[in-house]
């Protein structure tokens, strides 16, 4: 028998990879537009990896991205690696290639991590403090919480059973020695990503399975996986048939 998700939490199944980018670009689409609709402006949280990239591709060829009033745009990201301005892995230099390049942001609305050699120096955990301000200053919750889930579990830069992973008291948090390159990061902690609005996680193909399965399965926060403590107002898992393969009742 499949078990019940807890309140707020739903999933939605595609069949592949190409058609979950397109779908989750339309529902990013929707959902910034009906908040600029409610509220003005509207905020977003990229996710670095390889589905949140092809979200964000998927919405640079959609004719309906115009339906977002990108000056009224506020774009944050969910972590960061920490490494040099314009460095190709990091992930806002993959997000401003992938989509942001392409539309008329106000570059005032848009608050990439800070970088290995921006204003903080080569100090990841000076540069955290730095974001978390920034962060403060903003008004509200992020309306749309973008994750990419890892094979190991992971979301944003917070790794099982990693220190980071389990820090409350700060918003925004230093990773050392992260088990994937490079090993410096930046991520916002689970608390702050856990009080936006709407959280979504993406995960497609077949090496992400046994990631969903777990963090959606029987044991679910008790397995320890990150993925599992996203827990938001609204929490959605964005899959594709082989990332869900194993889930409960597949
Ligand atoms: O390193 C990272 O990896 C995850 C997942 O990436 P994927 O390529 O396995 O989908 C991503 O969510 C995170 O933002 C990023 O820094």
């Amino acid at each position: 028998m499949t078990p019940t998700p807890p309140p707020g939490l739903s999933v939605v199944i595609h069949r592949d990879k190409e058609l979950l980018a397109h779908a989750a670009a339309a529902r990013l689409v929707t959902a910034l537009a009906d908040a600029q609709a409610a509220g003005g402006a509207a905020s977003v949280v990229l996710t670095g990896g390889r589905n949140g990239n092809g979200l964000l591709a998927a919405l640079a060829a959609s004719p309906a991205r115009d339906a977002v009033d990108w000056g009224r745009l506020d774009v944050w990201w969910g972590d960061e690696r920490f490494l040099p301005h314009g460095h190709q892995d990091r992930n806002d230099t993959q997000a401003r290639a992938a989509l942001l390049d392409a539309v008329p942001l106000d570059p005032e609305r848009v608050h990439p991590m800070p970088a290995s050699d921006g204003r903080f120096g080569d100090d990841p955990e000076a540069a955290a403090a730095g974001y978390a301000e920034e962060l403060a200053a903003a008004a509200g919750p992020f309306d749309v919480l973008l994750l990419g889930v890892g094979p190991d579990t992971h979301v944003a830069s917070l790794f099982p059973g990693h220190a980071a992973t389990g820090v409350r008291d700060r918003t925004v948090v230093a990773v050392r020695e992260a088990p994937k390159p490079p090993p410096t990061r930046l991520s916002l902690t689970l608390p702050v990503i856990n009080s936006a609005r709407e959280v979504w996680l993406l995960a497609a193909c077949e090496d992400k399975a046994e990631a969903v399965g777990t963090a959606l399965g029987p044991e679910g926060r008790a397995s320890g996986a990150p993925a599992a403590a996203v827990a938001a107002e609204r929490t959605l898992w964005l899959l594709d048939e082989a990332a869900a393969a194993r889930l409960p009742g597949a």
